[in-house]
Order: C-alpha cells, then structure tokens, then sequence
C-alpha cells in the first residue's frame, strides 16, 4: 500500500455480540480508487465489517475515519450522505416498485427543490424529475437493465436483481461502494459478465471499493489488494498473488475452497 492517507482507516475495531466477539481488533485501511476484497470463512466477520461501517452496528472499541471523519456512532442516513453506498448479501430492493424507480429512489434522497414547490407543482420540480430519470436511465443502461426498466423489481431473475442493487447504490453517488456478495448465485457466465460490469463502474465512476465475495476467481481478476478475516481477526492482507500463496491463508481458507470447487 502506498503512504497515501487512506480515504476509510478503521483502526482496532472490536464487535462483541454477547460473549461472541465478531471481530477483534481489526485494522483495514483503503486507499481512494483502490478495489480491495475482503474474504474468509463464513462467519469470520465480513457482513459484520460492513455493517460497522455503515452504521448498523456500532463497534465497541476502535476508530472508523471515512475521509478524516469518525463515523462510530453516526446514523446509517448520514453515513450514506458521506458518500458510502452499498449492497446487502440478501437483497434489498423494492420488490413491487419498477426497476427504473428502485433506482430513481436514492436520487431523492437530498432533494434539490423544496416541499412547497413540490406541493406547488412548479417547472423546476419538473425538470429535477426529468433529469432524475434520465440519470436513473444511464445508470440502468450501464448494468444492462434498460429493457427492463418497467417490471416490477420483484420479478426479474436473482442474476438482475443483483445488477440492479448495484445500480441502486451507484445511483446515490457514493465514493465509496461496500460489496456485499454481489456475484452470490450467480453461474459463470454471469460471473464474468459481473466482472465486466464491475470493472466498467470502478473506473468509470472513479470509485473506491471494498467487496466481499466467496468466488475467488472474481476477487483475485478486480482486487489488487485483499484482506483475509478468519474468526473476526484479520489473518492476512496483500496482493492476490500474496494472499493465494500465504500457508495460513490456505489452511484456514482457501485450501477448504479448493477441494469444494
Ligand atoms: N446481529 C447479530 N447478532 C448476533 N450474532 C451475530 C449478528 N450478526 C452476526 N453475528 C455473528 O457474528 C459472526 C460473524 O458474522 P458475519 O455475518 O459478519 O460473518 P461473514 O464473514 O459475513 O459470514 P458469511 O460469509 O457467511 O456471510 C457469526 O458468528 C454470526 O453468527
């Protein structure tokens, strides 16, 4: 890592759940315009670090600075109007609402007109709507899900609904984008298609990100950083090359993955 002042440095950072500590004095620091991964073993803490971050849980010791900012204790609301957007192991859309306004949603959540000029119905409520769909518009074309713009999110195949929580979260503007599985149930076709996509918006979008992800096929091609979580401690961090050599890392988890696959 270079000596850049990363733009998220969490710092000792410890989570009890009861008598379960789910993590434990855990360090990660992310540089801007990195794509870092963060895998382990199920139940090692990843969901749990992501949930820290954004504000679902508050950790019991340690430091989280998003861009010099402390982010313990913040609400979930304001971390996102920080800049951090992200998408959620089990999916998390709209089920009923259109693909188009499952995304045009986030867009509104720092109006640029008033609430009389809303109740006023005023030209310039208007054309912040027309330009709300147009951007929506973009953000779907880019995750190829244009043509299905009308459909109830709830009905598209899970491969969609996945695309479709990153483009909700990349409709919020983030700086950064937390990656919760997004290539979870996919086969390999959409697996390299997810990769495309992914490699598309990191640069496109200038983004910072963090993904967790089992298929390691898909972390070792995006990341060129990785942290590896073991029973809520971090066991490792480096390159792919690094982290798919290191003997502890094999022995608790990527040994296990190969002789699944
Ligand atoms: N809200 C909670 N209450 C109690 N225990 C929890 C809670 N959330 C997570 N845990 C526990 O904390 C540990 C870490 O869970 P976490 O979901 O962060 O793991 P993970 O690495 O994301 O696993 P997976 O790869 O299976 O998603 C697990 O033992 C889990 O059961």
């Amino acid at each position: 890592m270079t000596s850049q002042t990363p733009i998220l440095d969490v710092s000792h950072m410890s989570i009890a759940f009861g008598g379960l500590r789910a993590l434990e004095d855990v360090s990660v620091q992310v540089n801007e315009n990195e794509f870092v991964g963060l895998i382990g073993p199920n139940g090692a803490g990843k969901t749990t670090f992501f949930n820290s971050i954004t504000g679902y849980i508050r950790p019991s010791e340690g430091k989280i600075l998003f861009n010099g900012e402390n982010l313990v204790r913040k609400p979930p609301s304001k971390i996102a109007n920080y800049g951090i957007s992200r998408t959620f192991q089990n999916i998390r859309l709209f089920p009923k609402m259109t693909v188009l306004d499952n995304v045009s949603i986030p867009m509104h959540s720092t109006p640029k007109y008033s609430v009389w000029a809303a109740m006023l119905g005023l030209p310039s409520v208007k054309r912040v709507q027309i330009d709300t769909e147009k951007r929506a518009l973009e953000f779907l074309s880019i995750m190829g899900l244009v043509e299905h713009k009308d459909r109830q999110a709830g009905t598209l195949p899970y491969g969609l609904q996945r695309r479709l929580e990153i483009a909700r979260a990349l409709a919020a503007s983030p700086k950064l984008l937390l990656l919760d599985e997004p290539a979870a149930g996919m086969n390999n076709d959409e697996c390299n298609e997810l990769i495309e996509l992914l490699r598309g918006i990191y640069k496109t979008f200038n983004l910072t990100v963090v993904m967790i992800e089992h298929h390691i096929d898909i972390v070792m091609k995006l990341c060129s950083r990785i942290y590896v979580l073991n029973l809520g401690k971090v066991l490792a961090e480096g390159t792919p090359k690094q982290i798919q050599t290191d003997p502890q890392v094999i022995k608790a988890y990527l040994g296990e993955r190969r002789r699944k696959a």
